[in-house]
C-alpha cells in the first residue's frame, strides 16, 4: 500500500525517467571485478552534497556549515567584573591590609544587567556583581573576601593592583573576528560562542533523509515470533543504526518479502521521502534477489562484483524523477556492514558536506600472523589495543565467514589485508578502520 499521499499508478512504475543515465563505470580488472577505492570513488562522483539551508542553531549540531561566519560582537560585550565585590580605583587601596585598612564610602551598586555609572569619583567606592559592567575610572574590583562587606562604608583589608578581577571587552573575541569558517562541522562548543554573540541560525547542508529497506521472504521483525525456516531481519536495524550514527536522518521501513512488484512498490513509495535508499540483500545470483531484478526499471543502476570481501556483490543507481542515488548492498548481515563502512558512510558525508569524504584510517601492527584471500582487499574484524606509548596493534576477532555477527559485535575496528597478499606476518604495519571513533 502506498505510504504517501502522492498519486501512483502503473504507467508511474513503468516509466524509467530518461534522464537516468549513469556516469562510466570504472572497466573492471582482468578477474572481472573493481578495485574497492575504485567502486567508492565512482559513488562518490555520482551524488552532490545537498543545498544548504538556514538551521536553527541547535539543529545544526554535527552539520557542515556553510558560510563564514563573522561576530558582529566584542566578547565580552563590555568590561565587566569577575567577581562578586566592590569596583575601586586601585590607587586607592593598593596598599591596604589587615593592620592598615582603608576605609571607603560605598556610593552605589552595580547589579548584572544594570547599567553603569560613567565615573567613579576618587575615594569612592561602588558595589558590584559579577557580570555587571564596570564604572567608568574604575580600574579593580575588590572581591567581598577582602573586606568587611560594608554597605554605607567598606573596610578593605587587602591590597588591589589596576585590571584585578575586570574582564576586558573583546579580550576573548573581537568584532570583526572570524569564528567558525565555512566548511567547518558545528561542534557542541560551537553552539555556545555562536549563540554567544547572538547567532540563533545558520547555513548548513542538511542530515540526509536515509530510507533504510532489506530483502528477503525469510525476514521477520525482531519482537515477532519465529517459525524454524525464519530468521530476524538485524539487517534493517543495523544499517539504520550505522547510517544513524553517520549523521544522517533514518527512515527504517524494515523488510520486504521476495515480490519484485512489492519491492518495486515500496522503493518507488520511499523516494519521495529520501536523499538516498539503502536496502540490503538481493544482489547475488541466487533465484530471488530481486533486487537486481527490480530495480533497473526504476532507474538506471550499476550492478558490479568489488574486489573485498565481504562484500563483493553491490549494486548502485539513480532512480525515479530526482534521480535518487540508491546503494543496494548484499545481504549477508557482516557484507552488509562493511560494504556500509567502505560506500555508504563516505556518500552520506559526501552528502552532508563533511570533508573527508572518507575518514582517514590509522596504523596498527599485526598483533599475530593472518591469513587473507589474494585478489580481493580483505575488511577482517579485529580488536585495536594501544601501548604506554600509543603504539597500536591488532588482533583479528573470528573468522572471515560475513554472517558472525558475534564476533562484529565484539569487533571494534575493520582490518585492511590488501589485495595483493594472502598472509601477512606479525608485526606487520596495517591500515585500520576504527569503528567506534566520533563522526
Ligand atoms: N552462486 C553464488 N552465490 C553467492 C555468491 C556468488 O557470487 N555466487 N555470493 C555470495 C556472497 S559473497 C554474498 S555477500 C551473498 C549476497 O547475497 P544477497 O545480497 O543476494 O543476499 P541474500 O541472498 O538475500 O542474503 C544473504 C544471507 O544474508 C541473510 N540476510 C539477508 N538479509 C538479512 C537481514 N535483513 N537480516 C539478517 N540476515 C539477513 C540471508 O538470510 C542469507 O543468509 O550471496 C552469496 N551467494
Ligand atoms: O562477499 Mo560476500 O559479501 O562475502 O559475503
Amino acid at each position: 500500500m502506498p505510504l504517501f499521499g502522492r498519486k501512483k499508478n502503473d504507467e508511474a512504475l513503468r516509466h524509467v525517467p530518461e534522464v537516468a543515465v549513469l556516469p562510466e563505470p570504472p572497466a573492471p580488472g582482468p578477474d572481472g571485478l573493481r578495485t574497492l577505492d575504485q567502486h567508492r570513488d565512482y559513488l562518490l562522483g555520482c551524488v552532490e552534497e545537498l543545498m544548504p539551508f538556514g538551521q536553527h542553531v541547535l539543529d545544526s549540531l554535527g552539520l557542515s556549515i556553510c558560510e563564514d561566519v563573522v561576530s558582529d560582537l566584542d566578547l565580552p560585550r563590555f568590561d565587566n567584573s569577575a567577581m562578586d565585590g566592590y569596583a575601586v580605583r586601585a590607587a586607592d587601596v593598593q596598599y591596604a591590609t589587615d593592620l592598615r585598612p582603608v576605609r571607603l564610602p560605598v556610593v552605589g551598586e552595580v547589579p548584572a544587567g544594570g547599567a553603569a555609572p560613567h565615573r567613579l569619583s576618587p575615594g569612592t567606592v561602588m558595589k558590584i556583581m559579577t557580570g555587571a559592567p564596570v564604572p567608568g575610572d574604575a580600574d579593580a574590583i575588590v572581591p567581598y573576601e577582602a573586606t568587611d562587606r560594608g554597605s554605607a562604608d567598606v573596610t578593605v583589608t587587602v591590597p588591589s593592583t589596576v585590571g584585578q578581577h575586570i574582564r576586558r571587552r573583546g579580550e576573548d573575541v573581537a568584532e570583526g573576528e572570524t569564528i567558525l569558517a565555512a566548511g567547518s562541522r558545528i561542534g557542541v562548543r560551537d553552539v555556545g560562542l555562536l549563540t554567544a554573540v547572538g547567532i540563533d541560525k545558520v547555513m548548513v547542508r542538511p542530515r540526509p533523509r536515509v530510507v533504510v529497506i532489506s530483502t528477503g521472504s525469510e525476514l521477520v521483525d525482531p519482537g515477532l515470533p519465529l517459525s524454524p525456516e525464519q530468521i530476524y531481519d538485524s539487517n534493517s536495524y543495523l544499517i539504520a543504526a550505522a547510517a544513524k550514527d553517520a549523521g544522517a536522518q533514518v527512515f527504517r521501513v524494515g523488510h520486504v518479502g521476495d515480490d519484485p512488484a512489492a519491492l518495486k512498490q515500496l522503493v518507488y513509495d520511499q523516494l519521495v521521502r529520501a536523499d538516498l535508499i539503502v536496502t540490503t540483500g538481493g544482489v547475488s545470483q541466487g533465484d530471488y534477489d530481486i533486487v537486481k531484478a527490480v530495480l533497473p526499471e526504476l532507474g538506471a543502476t550499476d550492478f558490479a562484483g568489488v574486489a573485498m570481501q565481504p562484500g563483493k556483490p553491490q549494486g548502485f543507481g539513480l532512480i525515479g524523477e530526482d534521480r535518487t542515488p540508491i546503494v543496494m548492498l548484499p545481504g549477508n548481515p557482516v557484507s552488509a556492514f562493511v560494504s556500509f563502512e567502505a560506500f555508504v558512510r563516505p556518500v552520506i558525508r559526501k552528502l552532508m558536506g563533511i570533508t573527508p569524504y572518507v575518514r582517514p584510517g590509522v596504523r596498527a601492527t599485526a598483533a599475530h600472523a593472518m591469513s587473507s584471500v589474494r585478489g580481493r582487499t580483505q575488511l577482517a574484524r579485529g580488536v585495536v589495543t594501544s601501548d604506554e606509548t600509543g603504539a597500536r596493534s591488532v588482533e583479528l576477532v573470528g573468522g572471515h565467514g560475513s554472517h558472525l555477527l558475534g564476533d562484529l559485535a565484539k569487533a571494534d575496528a575493520l582490518v585492511v589485508l590488501p589485495a595483493d597478499v594472502d598472509f601477512v606476518a606479525a608485526g606487520t604495519e596495517l591500515e585500520v578502520w576504527p569503528l567506534d571513533q566520533p563522526r
